[in-house]
């Protein structure tokens, strides 16, 4: 899940009041998702998603996330978007949190997505940058390069009950790729953390992306990347016959430039370390919630050691 904040019926009825809707019929904790608490909350006939934001969302990035999910649903992408209150305001607080009420999209995620539904993906991706390119939002983002040594650093010895010597290989790694890290190429804000949980599907079209919570302003070929190695099956043998179609997917719709290209191993290793790094460092400092069940690293850990090799090799 996650639901790390109880709240009771009297709370979110009153929080709904500021929306003009009635009591809910219906308030149930959702145990997918990782960040923040979510209910899926029905009242007056339509359901609703509220989230309420835990301590890892800066409450100051929160504008530019629902200002994101506005941007892209306005361009008639299917996306999120906050609910406005009476007031005007999108973001409330409750139960001490900041809080939002977010439109309930159809569908539901592929879970085993094959090469085709990557494929899908991947042009859904490219449609998003299409429409991303053009806003005048910006967020840094803060989960690249320096945070990678950062959180390497913080877990120190820790990391290592996930494979001996893997706290030399991860500074190595992330030197690596700082040495090669892309200077320059079509940027502006991504979604982030692209995984199959977060696209919704309604008889195989794309009904919804969710989860904007990682957004922020970086390369377009990274998002990309992310996705790929999103979309790689984590069991069995290693098989990126997805990570290829969901490439392919997004290039009918954005080629990429030559140099765009010749960075991809770099920013496919960066993007594996970064997800096996949350993951890891999620296990090490657990949180407590009422539901909530951790993520495997160590397919992430598979994924950056064969990128690794690839952007070694290619140079
Ligand atoms: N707008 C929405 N419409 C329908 N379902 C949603 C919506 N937003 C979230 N969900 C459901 O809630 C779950 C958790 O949401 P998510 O944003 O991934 O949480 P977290 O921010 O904790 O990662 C999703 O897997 C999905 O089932
Ligand atoms: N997608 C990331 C973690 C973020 O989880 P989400 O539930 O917010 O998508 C991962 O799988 O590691």
């Amino acid at each position: 899940m996650a639901v790390f904040t109880q709240v009771s019926d009297e709370a979110v009825a009153g929080f709904l009041k500021l929306y003009g809707l009635p009591e809910p019929d219906m308030v149930t904790g959702i145990a997918e998702g990782t960040e923040n608490t979510n209910f899926k909350v029905l009242a007056g006939g339509r359901r609703f998603i509220l989230t309420l934001y835990e301590a890892r969302v800066d409450v100051a990035d929160l504008p530019y996330f629902l200002s994101l999910m506005g941007e892209v649903a306005d361009a008639c992408l299917p996306s999120a978007r906050a609910i406005s209150m009476q007031t005007g305001e999108r973001l409330g607080v409750l139960a001490g949190r900041p809080a939002a009420l977010i439109e309930f999209l159809p569908g539901r995620p592929n879970m085993e997505p094959t090469p085709e539904d990557a494929r899908k993906a991947g042009a859904f991706l490219a449609q998003f940058h299409g429409v991303t390119k053009d806003l005048s939002l910006h967020r840094p983002n803060d989960m690249s390069l320096a945070s990678w040594r950062a959180m390497i650093d913080r877990a120190g010895a820790e990391i290592e009950r996930f494979g001996d010597g893997l706290y030399t290989e991860l500074k190595e790694t992330a030197q690596l790729l700082s040495d090669r890290w892309p200077g320059q190429g079509p940027r502006g804000p991504i979604h982030g953390d692209l995984f199959p949980d977060n696209l919704l599907l309604d008889h195989g079209d794309v009904s919804g992306v969710i989860d904007f919570y990682f957004a922020c302003t970086d390369f377009f070929a990274y998002d990309l990347s992310i996705s790929m190695n999103a979309y790689t099956p984590e069991t069995g043998e290693l098989d990126l016959s997805n990570a290829e179609a969901m490439r392919s997917g997004y290039e009918t719709i954005r080629p990429l430039s030559d140099e765009e290209s010749a960075s991809l191993p770099t920013l496919l290793c960066g993007s594996a370390l970064r997800f096996f790094l949350t993951r890891a460092t999620d296990a090490i400092f657990v949180q407590e919630s009422a539901l909530y069940t951790g993520k495997d690293p160590l397919p992430w850990l598979r994924l950056m050691r064969h990128h690794r090799a690839a952007m070694e090799n290619a140079r």
